[in-house]
């Protein structure tokens, strides 16, 4: 699903936020990317969510070659592939409703395919009775289930997760990782950027650990 073949990521002026990276991930895997503050985690989701371009090296997502994918094709890319952030990103001026739909009316979907599957997508974050209220109503926990609904309402076969328990106590975290369980047994993928330790250690699933932008450690949780 996911191959990096010696990826390397400068930015101006701040020199190499990834040294020759390669790892790949295989459909169907939920694996958790892990590393100290500036070790590069972020900056590997957004390469795979083409937000951003890597200086060197190749990334095969799905099938594709994102170096070679023409500017018109980047739209069916980023449906394929569900971003979840810490910070939400949720417009404060619409509701619940809109800002999950809003992929889907992007994509061009009509009224009713809409409603059909915003509401199956918040009914599986557990806030279908939210649909009407604005995100500043709901709790932080609440909210980033919003964003994770908006994430999964394409149905992409790819989930991308950055931070997504960061602001959030532990019982909660564990609500979000039990949605993200769920998901991956009905077959998605997901790669989850996380400072959380004990959360990741506690599954049984890959951890691959970055250090300085390369990868240094490519192992699996005890699950206990
Ligand atoms: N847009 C940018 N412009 C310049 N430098 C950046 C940019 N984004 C990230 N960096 C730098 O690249 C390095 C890796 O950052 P990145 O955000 O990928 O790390 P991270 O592991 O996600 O960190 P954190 O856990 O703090 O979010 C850091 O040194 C950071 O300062």
């Amino acid at each position: 699903m996911i191959h990096f073949a010696h990826v390397t990521k400068r930015y101006p002026a701040r020199g190499d936020a990834l040294r020759d990276l390669s790892f790949s991930l295989a459909p169907g895997e939920m694996v958790f990317l892990t590393g100290h503050s500036g070790a590069g985690k972020s900056t590997v989701l957004k390469l795979i969510g083409l937000l951003e371009r890597p200086t060197r090296g190749q990334i095969r997502v799905n099938g594709r070659d994102l170096g070679r994918l023409s500017v018109r094709r980047i739209p069916y890319h980023r449906r394929e592939v569900g971003m979840i952030f810490q910070d939400h990103r949720l417009l404060g001026d619409r509701t619940v409703y809109d800002n999950v739909a809003l992929p889907l009316v992007v994509a061009g979907l009509g009224p009713n395919e809409v409603g059909r599957r915003v509401r199956a997508a918040l009914d599986q974050v557990g806030l279908l009775r939210y649909e009407r209220a604005r995100p500043v109503a709901l709790s932080s926990g609440e909210q980033q289930r919003v964003g994770i609904a908006r994430a999964i309402v394409a149905r992409p076969p790819l989930v991308l997760a950055d931070e997504p328990t960061g602001n959030l106590d532990p019982d909660l975290s564990w609500e979000i990782m039990r949605l993200f369980v769920r998901f991956n047994q009905v077959g998605v993928t997901l790669l989850i950027a996380t400072h959380d330790h004990a959360l990741i250690q506690a599954l049984p699933y890959r951890i691959l650990t970055l250090s300085e932008g390369r990868l240094v450690n490519d192992c699996r949780g005890s699950g206990r």
